[in-house]
């Protein structure tokens, strides 16, 4: 079967002074996401420097990497405890972390944002490492839902800009969503798309719509499941259970919503139905929103549809 690919329309010409090879990158946000992306991007080689207001949220992230890095190698070098050490030792060795970017983006290739999902925010630190990063680097975006080229009207370099969507958890899930705007150039998309497959991760082409391809089908089917037991029709546990056992899923929308974060569900649903408020999809839910001003916010806060 052969499909005719949507993504011919290629992009604006090329920027002279981009680096096609991504080595040197900065993640800044060292949450969930931030922590995931740093640390596969080390264990493929690259030298990282992860970023975040908070030396706590870094000090946590440490500790959780390294074990996951373990859990890497031991499944990588299953027989091999001499490769396994050094595998380790390497990738920690490729990593930096840091309560600023300054010093890192001076030579930077990438810059990927994965902060909280707050649109304000996002332009405000890409303005900001629009005045400091060189010509060179791309600037790119791990967001949910927000779209790409408004993150990217916050800095002069529009053809050096796309999206690269991650999925958690990140050192185990195998997509990266490439996402370009209709300014990002052939060479920063094919740098991205090059930096995906080097992160061993398979990619796939987006557009900049709502929610990409894989955020534009989960979420209005989590946000259906929330309804659904709001209307009393069955309880979460066996929503989660009929979703694993009649689906094949290997997690059910309500264990899969905690562990994406109930915050994270939320702002997605506050852009989209303020953006599209007549589409029922993307109707904002009681429930939800409760359980946030509660904070409970999944697995990351110890509680949300389940206790942890
Ligand atoms: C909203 C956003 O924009 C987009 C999103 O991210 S949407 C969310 C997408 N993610 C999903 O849909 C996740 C759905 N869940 C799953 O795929 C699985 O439940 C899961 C992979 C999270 C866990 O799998 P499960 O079999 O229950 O647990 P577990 O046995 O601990 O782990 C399976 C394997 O992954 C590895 N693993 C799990 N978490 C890991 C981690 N953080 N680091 C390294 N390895 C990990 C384990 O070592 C194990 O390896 P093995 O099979 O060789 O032993
Ligand atoms: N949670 C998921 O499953 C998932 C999956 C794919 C994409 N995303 C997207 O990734 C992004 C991050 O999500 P997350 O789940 O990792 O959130 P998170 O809350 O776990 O992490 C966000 C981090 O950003 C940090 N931060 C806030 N302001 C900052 C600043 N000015 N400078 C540096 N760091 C700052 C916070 O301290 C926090 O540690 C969001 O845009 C989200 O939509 C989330």
């Amino acid at each position: 079967m052969a499909f005719v690919s949507q993504f011919a329309r290629r992009g604006l010409s090329t920027s002279s002074s981009l680096n096609a090879k991504i080595q040197e990158v900065i993640v800044i946000g060292g949450g969930l996401m931030g922590a995931g992306i740093a640390q596969v991007a080390a264990q493929t080689g690259h030298k990282v420097t992860l970023v975040d207001i908070s030396q706590q949220v870094l000090d946590k992230s440490n500790a959780r990497i390294a074990e996951s890095i373990k859990r890497v190698a031991k499944k990588q070098f299953k027989d091999d405890a001499d490769g396994a050490g050094k595998f380790i030792d390497s990738s920690l060795a490729n990593m930096n972390i840091a309560t600023t970017a300054n010093e890192a983006l001076l030579t930077a290739d990438l810059v990927l944002e994965a902060v909280v999902e707050n649109m304000a925010l996002k332009q405000k630190l890409f303005a900001e490492y629009d005045q400091i990063a060189p010509a060179k680097t791309i600037f790119a975006s791990n967001t949910s839902s927000l779209p790409i080229s408004e993150i990217a009207s916050s800095s002069s370099r529009p053809d050096r800009f796309g999206g690269l969507h991650f999925f958690n958890p990140v050192p185990v899930m195998k997509l990266l969503e490439v996402v370009r705007i209709p300014e990002t150039s052939d060479e920063t998309f094919d740098a991205m798309v090059a930096w995906g497959k080097a992160m061993k991760k398979m990619t796939v082409d987006c557009k900049d719509t709502p929610g990409f391809i894989v955020n534009r089908l989960l979420v209005p089917y989590l946000m259906e499941a929330v309804r659904l037991v709001e209307r009393g029709d069955a309880s979460a546990k066996d929503v989660d259970l009929a979703m694993k056992l009649g689906a094949g899923h290997p997690m059910g929308p309500f264990e899969l919503a905690d562990y994406v974060g109930l915050d994270t569900n939320k702002f997605i649903m506050d852009g989209w139905s303020a953006r599209f408020p007549d589409e029922p999809l993307f109707r904002q839910s009681e429930m939800l929103n409760k359980m946030v001003a509660e904070n409970k916010l999944g697995k990351k806060t110890g509680e949300g549809f389940y206790k942890y």
